[in-house]
């Protein structure tokens, strides 16, 4: 490992961007955070200005060129991901990048080629329900075999309210994403058929946002995945994940820590946001990314996975327009990879 702290600069400074700066500057060990870039300037500095030495590079491409800046934590929107990480991959830097990776599968393929060009691994994508204590213990539980073969897995994806911006096929991109990786992950395979259906829509959703869904994955293999995503919930952020195993099951996401009873009531609190629920999960990604990085290595969700996940998810745009089950159609792993990178 580098003995020198890795120089890292974040690109896209808001509500992500600027979280992932405090972590970088107080809570990750081997990391200095050197630069900020977004094209909201004024947001730039004024986040600048709460660290010390830390300086506001006007073009985000110019940060990623900068010779002052070993790593880039990219935060931008997903629209900014493709041009973003590609011109991390020609600078050799390495790259943390939020997901989803870029906005479709064929893309997020032109990454992963292009990192396969480069010649090393060099891109995490930011998939941290991987990192996530829970998940991490789920997945240990599986992995070791005691509960038999996992057969299906259920999940609840729920979040406060979303802008209304916030359009029916972001649901799948930028939301069901997120089970889409934690059910390759979980089932060591990849989804071969997802259909994304939409009961009658909440009136909490802007016009035409057909929220909730329900997403099926038909896994590689022949488990099976639910899914409800429901981003104008009203309730607050619950994030659930049963996995049903031959010979038992492991929940997680009950949110039991704090119970409390007062006043002819008892329970508990639900989080606003992920900042909350996933606070450890974002230090722990974090943590794993600088380290690796300081090896030469990548750690976690890799291109491939973060390639995995939009395709799947430019598969589920489609069955929500239609409402049939759609194939995932994916280039063959061992072509593009050359059978030896993961
Ligand atoms: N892992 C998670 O749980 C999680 C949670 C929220 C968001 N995200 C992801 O993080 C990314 C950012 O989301 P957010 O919620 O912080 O969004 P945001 O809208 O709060 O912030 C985006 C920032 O990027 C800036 N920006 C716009 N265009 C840019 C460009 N071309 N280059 C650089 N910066 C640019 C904007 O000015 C803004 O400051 C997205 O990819 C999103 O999907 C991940
Ligand atoms: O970008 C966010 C983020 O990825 C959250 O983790 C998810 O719960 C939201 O649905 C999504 O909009």
């Amino acid at each position: 490992m580098s003995a020198a702290p890795l120089r890292v600069g974040v690109v896209g400074v808001g509500v992500m961007g600027a979280d992932h700066a405090v972590r970088l500057a107080h809570r990750v060990a081997g990391a200095d955070l050197v630069a900020v870039s977004d094209p909201d300037t004024a947001r730039a500095a004024e986040l600048a200005a709460r660290f010390d030495g830390v300086r506001v590079v006007g073009e985000p491409l110019d940060l990623i060129a900068d010779d002052g800046v070993d790593a880039v934590l990219v935060a931008s929107p997903g629209s900014a991901h493709e041009e973003q990480v590609l011109a991390c991959v020609e600078h050799g830097k390495p790259t943390l990048c939020e997901k989803p990776l870029t906005m479709d599968g064929e893309s997020s393929l032109r990454v992963v080629e292009a990192e396969r060009k480069a010649g090393r691994p060099l891109v995490q994508v930011g998939f941290m329900r991987r990192f996530d204590p829970e998940y991490a213990e789920m997945k240990r539980l599986i992995d070791s075999g005691d509960l038999g073969r996992i057969l299906l897995v259920h999940n609840v994806h729920r979040n406060l309210r979303a802008g209304a911006s916030f359009r029916s096929e972001m649901i799948v991109r930028d939301s069901l994403v997120h089970e889409v990786d934690v059910c390759r992950w979980l089932f060591g395979a990849e989804i071969e058929t997802i259909t994304v259906l939409a009961p009658r829509p909440t009136g909490h959703a802007a016009d035409g946002v057909l929220d909730p869904q329900v997403a099926i994955f038909h896994m590689a293999g022949g488990g099976m995945a639910t899914t409800e995503v429901f981003v104008n919930s009203q309730v607050g952020y619950e994030v659930r994940c049963e996995a049903v195993a031959e010979r038992g099951n492991v929940t997680i996401g009950l949110g039991q820590s704090v119970f409390v009873r007062r006043a002819g009531q008892y329970g508990g609190r639900i989080p606003d946001d992920w900042r909350d629920r996933f606070g450890r999960a974002y230090d722990l990604e974090v943590q794993a990314w600088v380290d690796a990085a300081r090896r030469g290595e990548v750690a976690g969700p890799t291109a491939w996975d973060g390639y995995a996940a939009t395709a799947a998810c430019t598969a589920g745009m489609e069955s929500l327009a239609t409402g049939r089950p759609v194939p995932v159609t994916m280039a063959d792993r061992a072509d593009v990879l050359g059978g030896g990178q993961a």
